[in-house]
């Protein structure tokens, strides 16, 4: 079943469109939403059988998608995929920074080499996606970069290590907007909160516990779905955005502004409330 997105059907058609980290979650759920608005879709990431299977499903509705297995924390190898991309679909109109992941540790716990490995992956790879994305083609043809980073605000306990390595993308974000913008380079951010993706299934029992209590301080009462991220990057990808650059769009359902103050008001949560219904992913996704 095709993708039921909210934009265009023909949004983006004719542009090839990288989208990191395409072999599941969030990465899939946009790789899918941009192929049913017309987009061709490269999608990246480590293990080739989660991009195939991606890659089934797309062409099984008729979207256009190919894999490139890379780590985007190994510079030769995202050189190399730049450029198989570029070869491949005659160039790159936009990329969404979307790979990455970290695993839970209090601050005093964690390793030398656990923060490199998560600053690393999540601060350090997004740069060199984005400076091949720019430097072997946006920089003379123009593109729209979407960094997808998290609810940073306020600190990150028990994710110290990718708190840092998000924030410092967002200050890549801006800075890139800045620098670029000559190119005719937008460059924005995402700041997803807790979504139930399947990143949610890498967690561990007690984490799991963690995340339901969590829940509970969601001012709008509810995860977010892969959806509802994948909505907020097409947008800034769509010449619906062609003004703003350097800006970040927070999907997290209110969390940073539920301060001390605030108090969750008891909610059936198994029931649409009003005014904010439950999302439900696309059918396709399920
Ligand atoms: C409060 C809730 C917020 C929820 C919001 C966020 C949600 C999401 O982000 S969903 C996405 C979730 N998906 C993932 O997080 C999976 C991605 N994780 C990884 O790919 C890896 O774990 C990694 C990139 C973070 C690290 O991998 P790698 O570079 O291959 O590192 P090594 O395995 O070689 O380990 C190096 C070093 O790092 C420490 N370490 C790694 N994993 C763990 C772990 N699970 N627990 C504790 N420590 C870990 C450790 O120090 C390793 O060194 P050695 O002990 O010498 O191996
Ligand atoms: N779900 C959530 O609540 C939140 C998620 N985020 C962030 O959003 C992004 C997507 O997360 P989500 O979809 O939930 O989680 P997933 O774990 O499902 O997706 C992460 C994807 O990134 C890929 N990836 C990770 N590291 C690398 C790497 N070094 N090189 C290439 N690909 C890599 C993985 O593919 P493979 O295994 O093939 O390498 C995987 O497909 C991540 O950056 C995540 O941290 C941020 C805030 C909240």
């Amino acid at each position: 079943m095709k993708y039921q997105s909210i934009y265009h059907p023909e949004l983006f058609k004719g542009q090839t469109i990288i989208v990191t980290g395409g072999g599941s979650g969030i990465g899939r759920c946009t790789a899918h939403e941009l192929a049913s608005l017309g987009a061709t879709v490269a999608i990246v990431g480590r293990k080739v059988e989660k991009l195939d299977r991606v890659k089934e499903e797309i062409t099984a509705v008729g979207g256009r998608v190919s894999c490139h297995a890379c780590d985007i924390r190994e510079e030769s190898l995202v050189r190399q995929m730049m450029a198989d991309v570029i070869a491949r679909h005659g160039g790159i109109d936009g990329l969404v920074n979307n790979a990455g992941g970290q695993y839970p540790s209090q601050l005093k716990d964690l390793s030398t080499k656990g923060w490199e490995a998560v600053i690393r992956n999540n601060l350090t790879g997004g740069f060199i996606v984005a400076r091949e994305a720019y430097n072997q083609w946006m920089a003379t043809h123009g593109g729209s970069i979407v960094n997808i980073i998290a609810d940073i605000w306020g600190g990150m306990p028990t994710m110290a290590h990718t708190g840092a390595a998000r924030a410092g993308m967002l200050n890549f974000t801006e800075t890139a907007a800045c620098e670029w913008a000559h190119s005719g380079v937008r460059v924005n951010a995402v700041a997803p909160g807790w979504i139930a993706s399947s990143g949610f299934d890498t967690y561990d029992a007690p984490m799991q516990a963690e995340l339901r209590r969590l829940k509970e301080k969601v001012p709008l009462g509810r995860y977010g779905n892969e959806a509802e991220v994948s909505a907020a990057i097409v947008f800034l990808l769509s010449p619906g955005a062609a003004f703003v650059t350097g800006s970040c769009v927070r999907v997290d359902g209110g969390v940073p502004n539920a301060r001390h103050t605030w108090k969750p008001v008891p909610t059936d949560r198994s029931k649409p409330f009003d005014g904010f219904p439950l999302a439900t992913l696309p059918e396709c996704l399920q």
